[in-house]
C-alpha cells in the first residue's frame, strides 16, 4: 500500500477519535444556541490557564526548528506565537466581560493533564517532528469544531461570535493548512520510530482534546 502524507493517513486511520473531538455536544451547544452560560464561563477560564501553557509549548517549537528551515517555515511558527499574544489579550477582555477572574482560577483534571503532556512535549527529549505534529493537531481541532459554529444555519449566539471566530475564522484555517504542510515536510523524512512516536502523541491530543470538551460541558451543579 502506497502511504500517503503523515497528516492525511493519521485522519484517516483515526477517523472516529478525530470525529469525536471536533463534533462535540458542547460545540454542538454553542451552535444550537443551547449553551448555558456557566459552561461557557467554564471553559474559558480553564482555557485561558490552557492557553498560557500553551505559549510555551509552542515556544519550545520554535526553539526546536532544524536550524536550516527556510525562513518562511520559521515565520509560521513566529506568526503563531503572535497571535497568542492577541489572543491573551482577548481572554483578558472576554473574562471581564463574562465577569471571569482569571487569578482566581483553580485547573480542573482533565486541564491539568493536558498541560502535564504540553511539557513533556517541551522537554529536549521530544523531537521536534513529534512536537510540530501535535501542535497541528492542536489548533485543529479547535479551527474544525468553531468553524462548524459560523455554518450558515448555525444559531451561535451574537456573545460568542467573536470566540467562535478566533478559531473557526477562515485565517485561522489557513494556518492549519500551513501547519499541515510544515508537519508533511517533516515527516516525510523522518526515521520509522519518529514517525511512530509522532502518531501516538496526535492520538493522546485528541484524547485530551475530547476530554477537554467533556470538562466544559459538564453540567455544573
Ligand atoms: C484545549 C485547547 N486546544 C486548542 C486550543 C487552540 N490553540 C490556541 O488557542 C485552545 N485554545 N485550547
Amino acid at each position: 500500500m502506497e502511504a500517503g502524507s503523515f497528516t492525511a493517513d493519521f485522519l484517516k486511520q483515526n477517523h472516529d477519535l478525530y470525529s469525536a473531538a471536533t463534533n462535540h455536544s458542547f460545540i454542538a451547544s454553542i451552535r444550537d444556541g443551547s449553551i448555558d452560560a456557566q459552561n461557557f464561563k467554564l471553559w474559558m477560564e480553564q482555557d485561558y490557564h490552557f492557553v498560557r501553557e500553551f505559549v510555551r509549548f509552542v515556544a519550545s517549537v520554535l526553539v526546536k526548528m532544524p536550524r536550516d528551515s527556510p525562513e518562511c517555515d520559521v515565520d509560521i511558527i513566529l506568526g503563531g506565537i503572535t497571535a497568542l499574544e492577541s489572543e491573551i489579550t482577548w481572554f483578558r477582555k472576554e473574562a471581564n466581560f463574562w465577569q471571569i477572574f482569571l487569578e482566581r482560577v483553580t485547573l480542573l483534571q482533565p486541564n491539568k493533564d493536558y498541560c502535564a503532556f504540553l511539557k513533556q512535549l517541551e522537554g529536549s527529549d521530544t523531537p521536534f517532528t513529534v512536537a510540530i505534529s501535535a501542535f497541528w493537531l492542536i489548533e485543529l481541532v479547535y479551527c474544525v469544531s468553531f468553524m462548524s459554529c459560523l455554518e450558515k444555519d448555525a444559531k451561535t449566539p451574537f456573545e460568542l461570535i467573536s470566540t467562535v471566530k478566533r478559531w473557526g475564522s477562515p485565517e485561522f484555517h489557513d494556518y492549519t493548512l500551513k501547519l499541515m504542510k510544515l508537519v508533511d515536510k517533516a515527516l516525510e523524512n523522518a526515521s520509522k520510530d519518529e514517525q511512530k512516536q509522532a502518531h501516538e502523541a496526535c492520538v493522546r491530543v485528541l484524547e485530551l482534546e475530547l476530554k477537554f470538551w467533556d470538562m466544559a460541558g459538564f453540567v455544573l451543579g
